[in-house]
C-alpha cells in the first residue's frame, strides 16, 4: 500500500550521496493513468513520475551528447529545437521534464498548458531568468539548473572580451578584411596595473579575478553577498557598489539577472565611471540599461565595451548598440565551448533523472535546500508528519474550515540544529491533500497553503536530556473547528494528535488528551467507550469476522471504568457494516475511521 513507499525529498547545493536515500523513491505511479485518490495517496513530498512507464524528457534546445545518452537511458526523449511558444505549449502537456537553455521562455502559460504533468524543468546552464520561477512553485514544478559546469568558459570569454577590446581586436579583423591596414586607428590600451571592478563576486566573477590578476590588472569587487575571507583569500577588495564603479578603468559584469540589479548600469551610474572605463558584459543584457550606454559612449565617458549578452536575444539588426563602432559583440557565446557544453549536458540530465526518480535535486533552484544527512535522519520523521497531517485534518468535522494549524516539535536539539522546513511541508501535504485534489510537495507546499488561506505556525518545545534523536514528539493541532470524534479536541480546544518515531516506525502517542499507542502503518479505527472488560475482544471478533487484519490495539483511559479511547491499527478497509456494528456496541460513545 501507498504506506510502504516513503517520500522523496531535496538536499543540498553540494555534491550529495543518494545510495542511503534511494528507498525513499515512490514506487507507486503518479501519471495519468491513476485514479486521481490512488495519486493522491501516493504523491511524493517531492517527485514525480510513474516507476513503471518510462517518462518523457522533452529537449528544447541543443544539448551535448553525453547528456543526452543519460537521459534516453531512462526516458523517452523528445529533442524538438526551435518551438514556437505555442508548440511549446502544445507538446509540454505530453512532457513529464522539459530541459531548456536561455533560449526558451518558459512561462507560466507552460506550466498552465502541462495539465500538472509537468514535474522537473532543468536549465543546462546557471541563469534561470527565463523560467518562471513563480509558476514553476505555484504548479508544485521543480526547477534544477547546471551551476558549474560552464563556469570556467563563461570566465574564459569574459578575459577574451577584455583583452580583444582593449586590443582592438574584433574592430581590426573588420577593418583589414575590407582591404585596409590602419596601424594608428587601433591602438589599444594596457592592461597591466589598471583597475578592474568585478561586479559579482560569485562563481564566474572569482575565475574572472584570478585570470585578470594573471594580467597584473589591480582587482576590487563588488557583491553584497560574497564573503570578504573568500575574497582576501584572492587578494580582492570588496567594496561598495559606488566606490567600484567610479575607481575602475575597467568594470566586468557578473550578477544574476533580478530585479535588483535589472538596469544597474544606468544614466545615473554612468555620470558617476571614470572618463573612458571600459565595459565587459558576460551576464545578463538586462544589467545594463542598453540605450544609457548608447549615450554614454557618445559622450566619451564609456571608451568600450564588449558584450556577449543583450537585453533582447537576438538583438534588432539596427541596434544602435550592437552597430557602435566602440562596442565588440558576440552571440551569447559565453557557455559555448565543447568542454562546457558536454559538462552542462551531463550535469542537467543527472539532475533531471534524479529528481524524475524521486531523488534528492542538488541544484533545486525552488525548494528549501536540506542537507543530505539531516534528510536521512528526519525520514521516518518526515513520515510521522505527513501522516499526523492526515489523520488531524479528517478529524475535522465537515463545514469546519481548516484555517489555523499549530506544529509543535519537542526536541532536546538547539532550534538551530533542526530544521524543520521538510516537516512543515509534510504536514502541510498531509492535511491539504485528504481534502483536495492538489498535489502537494516540497516544492508548493507553502505556497499551496497560503494559497488556501491555511495559517501554519510552528512552535519548538525544549528538552532536557541528550539530543540523540532529532525529535521527541510531533503535535499537530487545528484551531477553531469542529471534530467529527469529540474526544480528539484538546483541553484547550483544538483537534490535537501527537506521534512519536519508536524503531524507526511513527506511531501515533495522543489524541486530544487520551494517550494511545498505534504504529501509524495501516489506517485507523478510533473508539471511545466506556472502559469495562471485553471491550478489545468484542471490537477484536467483529473485525476478525468481516475479514479485517488488525495489527495493534491500544487504549488509553482518563482513569479505571472512566471514558477510554482505544486505537486500533487496521491492514484492510473495514466495510461499512463492520463500522456499523462497533458503532452498535453499546460501550461505544463515538467513533471514526481514519484513512491513511
Ligand atoms: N554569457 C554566458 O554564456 C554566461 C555563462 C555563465 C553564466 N552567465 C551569467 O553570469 C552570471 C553569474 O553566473 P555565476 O555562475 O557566477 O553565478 P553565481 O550565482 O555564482 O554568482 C553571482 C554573484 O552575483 C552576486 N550578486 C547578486 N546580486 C548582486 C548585486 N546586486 N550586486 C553585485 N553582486 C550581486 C551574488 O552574490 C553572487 O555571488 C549570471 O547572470 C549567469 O547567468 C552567463
Ligand atoms: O546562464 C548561463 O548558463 C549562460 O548564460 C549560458 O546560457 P546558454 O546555455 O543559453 O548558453
Amino acid at each position: 500500500m501507498a504506506a510502504s513507499a516513503s517520500s522523496s525529498l531535496i538536499s543540498s547545493r553540494s555534491p550529495i550521496k543518494l545510495t542511503s536515500l534511494s528507498s525513499l523513491r515512490w514506487k507507486l505511479p503518479v501519471s495519468v493513468s491513476l485514479p486521481r485518490h490512488q495519486r493522491r495517496r501516493a504523491s511524493p513530498v517531492f517527485v514525480v513520475v510513474s516507476m513503471d512507464a518510462k517518462p518523457t524528457v522533452l529537449v528544447a534546445e541543443k544539448l551535448g551528447e553525453a547528456g543526452l545518452a543519460l537521459l534516453k537511458d531512462f526516458a523517452n526523449v523528445d529533442c524538438s529545437y526551435n518551438l514556437s511558444p505555442e508548440e511549446l505549449c502544445t507538446k509540454i502537456s505530453l512532457c513529464d521534464a522539459l530541459i531548456v537553455r536561455s533560449g526558451t521562455k518558459v512561462s507560466r502559460e507552460v506550466f498552465e498548458s502541462s495539465g500538472g504533468r509537468l514535474k522537473v524543468v532543468g536549465r543546462a546552464g546557471v541563469g534561470i531568468d527565463n523560467v518562471d520561477l513563480g509558476a514553476a512553485t505555484e504548479h508544485g514544478c521543480l526547477v534544477v539548473n547546471a551551476p558549474t559546469a560552464n563556469t570556467v568558459a563563461a570566465a574564459e570569454h569574459g578575459i577574451a572580451l577584455l583583452t580583444a577590446m582593449a586590443r582592438n581586436v574584433a574592430q581590426a579583423d573588420a577593418s583589414i578584411k575590407a582591404g585596409k591596414w590602419q596601424r594608428n586607428k587601433y591602438v589599444g590600451v594596457s592592461l597591466v596595473g589598471k583597475t578592474l571592478a568585478v561586479m559579482g563576486f560569485g562563481k564566474v566573477g572569482t575565475e574572472v579575478a584570478r585570470r585578470a590578476k594573471g594580467l597584473g590588472m589591480h582587482i576590487i569587487a563588488h557583491d553584497p553577498y560574497a564573503p570578504a575571507d573568500r575574497a582576501h583569500a584572492l587578494g580582492v577588495e570588496l567594496v561598495s557598489f559606488d566606490e567600484a564603479i567610479k575607481t575602475a578603468d575597467f568594470i566586468s559584469l557578473h550578477m544574476p539577472l533580478t530585479p535588483a540589479t535589472s538596469k544597474i548600469l544606468n544614466d545615473e551610474n554612468f555620470a558617476k565611471m571614470k572618463k573612458g572605463v571600459r565595459i565587459i558584459n558576460v551576464a545578463r543584457g538586462g544589467v545594463i540599461d542598453e540605450e544609457a550606454l548608447v549615450r554614454a559612449l557618445d559622450a566619451g565617458i564609456v571608451a568600450q565595451a564588449a558584450l556577449d549578452v543583450f537585453t533582447v536575444e537576438p538583438p534588432p539588426k539596427d541596434s544602435r548598440l550592437i552597430q557602435h563602432e566602440n562596442v565588440t559583440v558576440t552571440p551569447h557565446l559565453g557557455a559555448s565551448t565543447m568542454e562546457a557544453q558536454e559538462g552542462v549536458a551531463i550535469e542537467i540530465a543527472e539532475a533531471v533523472v534524479g529528481a524524475l526518480r524521486g531523488e534528492l535535486a542538488a541544484t533545486a533552484v525552488n525548494a528549501p535546500m536540506v542537507p543530505a544527512e539531516v534528510l536521512t535522519e528526519l525520514k521516518p520523521y518526515v513520515t510521522l508528519a505527513e501522516k499526523l497531517g492526515r489523520l488531524a485534518v479528517q478529524l475535522v468535522a465537515g463545514g469546519s474550515g481548516v484555517k489555523s494549524v499549530k506544529v509543535s516539535y519537542a526536541s532536546a536539539r538547539a532550534p538551530d540544529d533542526l530544521d524543520t522546513r521538510l516537516l512543515r511541508a509534510m504536514v502541510t501535504k498531509g492535511l491539504i491533500e485528504p481534502i483536495s485534489s492538489v498535489f502537494v510537495n516540497l516544492v508548493n507546499a507553502d505556497f499551496t497553503a497560503k494559497q488556501r488561506g491555511v495559517r501554519i505556525s510552528e512552535e519548538r518545545v525544549i528538552l532536557d536530556g541528550s539530543p540523540e534523536k532529532p525529535l521527541e514528539t510531533i503535535q499537530v493541532q487545528i484551531a477553531n473547528v469542529e471534530s467529527r470524534f469529540a474526544s480528539a479536541i484538546s483541553e484547550s480546544g483544538e483537534v490535537t494528535v501527537e506521534g512519536k518515531v519508536k524503531d524507526g516506525v511513527p506511531h501515533l502517542t495522543k489524541v486530544g488528551a487520551f494517550e494511545v499507542d498505534v504504529s501509524l502503518e495501516g489506517n485507523i479505527i478510533l473508539c471511545r467507550q466506556v472502559d469495562q472488560p471485553g471491550m478489545i475482544g468484542t471490537v477484536g471478533s467483529i473485525l476478525g469476522e468481516e475479514n479485517v487484519n488488525v495489527s495493534f490495539m491500544s487504549v488509553g483511559r482518563i482513569a479505571p471504568r472512566k471514558q477510554a479511547v482505544m486505537a486500533i491499527g487496521v491492514d484492510e478497509h473495514p466495510s461499512k457494516s463492520a463500522l456499523k456494528r462497533i458503532g452498535e456496541i453499546p460501550a461505544v460513545e463515538e467513533f471514526v475511521f481514519l484513512d491513511l
